[in-house]
């Protein structure tokens, strides 16, 4: 095994995540500290106006490239605050566009950069790979999910509600199926800071405070992507022309029927056998009114993966260390039920700009013959 940083900036536009885990990309050792490096509101605002229109913008574009580099050294500093010997850096970047449908999905990011002033191996780049096969590009977390839950009963389904919320299904024999389900928190969060001027609806309280309105609740669920079967996957943007459909409401009915809009799109998600059991990681695993309403339209028990041992804040920065050492040993990420590529892939760019040779060989010595 050696010792790899994961680094995920997630949908919800929150901050970098960045978690520490021994692996030999197949099972998993040891885990080491993890920490959160939030955005500033600033950096969050210029992230939020280049999704707003990430498919016109060209890569050398001068405002691209400077929130591409403070994004970059704002995973520096999170490599240094865990200040942890790792030898190996899986950096997954911030989605800006997500369009497998046109065979497009952007990670911003400069692995170079950040090869260069770590002085480590950095692995960039996951879902490309994917994507020219013919895939999702996501999710990509199942066989992470998989590696974890190897002595766990099954079928066990793995919730993550992040901006986005997507699933895995483990299923008996090694049989896994995933897909994105749905919006996640990133329509709450948007319609909290809108109202509240807060980034997120804390607790669940405005939700709490609202009525769910049934007739915008079913207008949402008429979006063709819940018709679709898995593997799909969505775009942070996927559902935000929906929020038209909430013009009329008040902050807090508009936040209890996006939380419904979450649970419902997660409950009604057609799925191939039935787990016995969910498992909830994500941030939103910290909203009362997300996990209340999964528990009571879910029909066998949903719980936080902390009642398995699992860090639900780290899992996906300790997914990406851990995809990180399987693309170095040229293992699949993905799977035909997965993300619906045609044959297994491996994904992943190692860069190694400004690396020592004898940090490089620590590395490229798991390379595949
Ligand atoms: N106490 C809380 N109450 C309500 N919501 C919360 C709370 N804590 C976190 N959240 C939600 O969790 C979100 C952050 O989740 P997370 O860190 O899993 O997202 P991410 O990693 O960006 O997402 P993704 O999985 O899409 O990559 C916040 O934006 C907020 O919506
Ligand atoms: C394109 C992209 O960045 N997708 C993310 C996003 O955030 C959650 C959901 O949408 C999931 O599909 C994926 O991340 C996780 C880590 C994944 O690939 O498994």
């Amino acid at each position: 095994m050696i010792r790899v940083i994961g680094l995920m900036s997630g949908t919800s536009l929150d901050g970098v995540d960045a978690a520490c885990l021994e692996t030999d990309g197949v099972t998993i050792g040891a885990t080491g500290p993890a920490v959160t490096v939030p955005f500033s509101a600033e950096l969050r605002g210029r992230m939020r106006d280049i999704y707003g229109h990430a498919a016109m913008i060209s890569p050398g574009d001068p405002e691209l490239r400077a929130v591409e580099r403070e994004l970059t050294l704002l995973h520096v500093q999170a490599v240094r605050a865990l200040d942890w010997p790792a030898e190996l850096i899986g950096f997954h970047g911030q989605t800006i566009l997500h369009r497998p449908e046109d065979a497009r999905t952007w990670q911003i990011g400069d692995a170079g950069l950040l090869s260069r002033e770590l002085g480590l191996p950095v692995v960039h780049d996951f879902r490309s790979a994917d994507v020219r096969a013919g895939g999702e590009g996501a999710p990509l977390v199942p066989v992470f999910h998989d590696a974890l839950a190897h002595d766990m009963a099954r079928p066990l389904a793995v919730l993550n509600i992040g901006g986005v919320a997507n699933l895995s299904l483990l299923g008996p024999g090694g049989r896994l199926v995933a897909c994105d389900v749905g919006p996640g928190n990133a329509l709450l969060d948007d319609w909290a800071m809108r109202h509240t001027g807060v980034p997120y609806d804390r607790d669940g309280a405005l939700a709490r405070a609202g009525q769910v309105s049934q007739r915008v609740l079913a207008a949402l669920m008429s979006d063709p992507f819940f018709v679709r079967g898995a593997p799909k996957s969505l775009d942070r943007m996927s559902f935000h022309r929906g929020m038209e459909l909430l013009s009329d409401l008040s902050a807090e009915d508009g936040a209890a029927t996006l939380a419904a809009f979450t649970v419902r799109a997660v409950a009604n998600t057609r799925l191939p056998f039935l787990p016995r059991r969910w498992l909830v990681c994500g941030g939103g695993r910290h909203n009362p009114v997300l996990m209340e309403g999964l528990s009571h339209s879910l029909t066998v028990p949903v719980a936080p993966v902390e009642a398995v041992g699992w860090d639900g804040d780290a899992l996906e920065a300790q997914c990406f260390a851990f995809l990180a050492m399987r693309s170095v040993r040229g293992l699949a990420l993905s799977f035909p039920d997965t993300t619906g590529v045609a044959q297994p892939v491996t994904g992943g760019r190692l860069h190694l700009d400004g690396v020592a040779e004898a940090a490089a060989r620590v590395v490229t010595a798991w390379r595949p013959a």
